[in-house]
């Protein structure tokens, strides 16, 4: 398989509505073209590529009622950050989550209201191997009336590893392409050991020569299909491996892959608050500035500027006018920017800050991250420091007691 070429990731960009909403002007729509005829002529040169995203699983070791890939993380759902990085990569074409009969409902709640695209569900089985090769079943159905076609190379992922990137899908399909199967792995933190019947210390393994395999895998369609389907019951019953099932079946071994530090899989519920810490970390790496063109708002404007970026060690802050086009907004948004604050100085008419929060309750985005829409009022130009305190601390804290507030401070 051809690597796709960097940036091909399709960023998260707001969905149609926005486009629409915000008026493209025509360089906006030239722009937005010509990354569609980047993305097709991608799909054409780049083998079939689908994703199985095993999230049957009960979760109990989270230690709370709802099953950890629903709980939610910033008001939103663990699963749909793990759908959301897979729907940036433009070269996955189908992504098949498995989940239970009874959160069959809850998911496809979770598809519509997070516009998740290209996703299909089938019913989870009782084990993890058992939900893997549910969805592999899906895919090897090449039925003409089903939306699914087999695909050339399979990503294996769970539902709850949300940090999963382009680079790391990229290698691990391409090795598999290769190799017939790959996976992630990363060192080891503790020491392995095996443990007598006694109880007491049989063996240890050397730290060193060992890894933690962790995800996404990836192997060629047919080979994992092939081991499932020569699978005993004991291996879907208690293995946790799809590499070694490949092994084990099919004579392939895999091709390992060194991932990332944030590969790990939500287990714990101190996992979903380092996933929390991680995700707010992310969206408030970015702060857009939108004023108007009013000198004396410029000067506020770029001097909150200036101390916001004493907040935030790696933080992008754009100006920019909301314009009476649609493009400048339109550009803000399709940089990923979440994080939205208003410089109204003096002013009493909302009307520019109500034109942003009216797409940004429209667009996809709002609801993907909680935004914060802060306008001030002539007081914050005289204590700019607090007021960029404030904002930061908004923008950090994300206090879902604040979600989508108007704030005059
Ligand atoms: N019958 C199962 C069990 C697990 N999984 C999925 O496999 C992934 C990794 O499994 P694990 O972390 O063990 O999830 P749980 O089984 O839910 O956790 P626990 O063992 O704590 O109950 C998760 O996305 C989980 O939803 C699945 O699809 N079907
Ligand atoms: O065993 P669990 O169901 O907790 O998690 C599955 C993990 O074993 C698996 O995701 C990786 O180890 C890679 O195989």
């Amino acid at each position: 398989m051809e690597p796709g070429p960097p940036g091909c990731s399709r960023p998260a960009e707001p969905g149609p509505r926005l486009r629409r909403l915000c008026g493209a002007d025509q360089e906006a729509s030239v722009a937005l073209l010509s990354r569609a005829r980047a993305e097709a002529e991608l799909q054409r040169c780049v083998p079939a590529v689908a994703a199985v995203l095993p999230a049957g699983g009960s979760g109990e070791r989270m230690g709370v009622p709802t099953p950890k890939q629903f709980c939610p993380i910033l008001d939103r759902p663990l699963i749909s950050y793990t759908l959301q990085a897979l729907e940036r990569v433009c070269w996955i074409k189908d992504i098949v989550v498995a989940v239970t009969r009874e959160n069959m409902e809850t998911m496809k709640g979770i598809i519509q209201r997070y516009q998740h695209q290209r996703i299909s569900l089938v019913e989870a089985g009782v084990t993890r191997h058992r939900s893997i090769f549910s969805g592999l079943k899906a895919l090897a159905q090449d039925q003409p009336d089903s939306q699914l076609s087999k695909p050339e190379v399979v990503i294996i992922h769970d539902a709850v590893r949300p940090f999963v990137e382009e680079d790391v899908l990229l290698k691990v399909v391409t090795a598999a392409k290769e190799h017939g199967a790959a996976g992630a792995i990363r060192p080891l933190v503790s020491t392995v050991i095996c443990p007598s019947a006694d109880g007491c210390l049989d063996q240890s393994l050397e730290r060193a020569r060992h890894r933690a395999s962790e995800m996404p895998q990836a192997f060629l369609f047919d080979v994992i299909y092939e081991a499932y389907q020569q699978c005993s019951d004991y291996d879907l019953e208690f293995g946790t491996e799809c590499l070694h099932l490949a092994l084990k079946y099919c004579h392939i071994k895999a091709k390992l892959v060194e991932g990332s530090p944030d590969l790990w899989k939500v287990t714990y519920k101190r996992d979903l608050y380092a996933a929390e810490s991680i995700i707010k970390e992310r969206i408030s790496q970015q702060i857009c500035m939108v004023m108007d063109t009013k000198e004396d708002e410029e000067l506020v404007g770029h001097r909150l500027e200036e101390m916001l970026k004493n907040e935030f060690s790696h933080v992008k802050v754009t100006s920019g006018a909301l314009g009476h086009t649609g493009r400048d907004l339109q550009q803000i948004i399709l940089e990923q920017c979440y994080n939205f604050v208003c410089v109204n100085v003096g002013a009493y008419e909302f009307e520019e800050t109500q034109k942003l929060l009216d797409v940004l309750k429209e667009s996809d985005l709002s609801i993907l991250y909680p935004v914060v829409v802060i306008s001030d009022e002539q007081k914050l130009q005289d204590s700019l420091r607090q007021g960029a305190t404030i904002i930061a601390t908004l923008i950090k804290e994300r206090n879902s007691g604040l979600v989508g507030q108007l704030l005059v401070a």
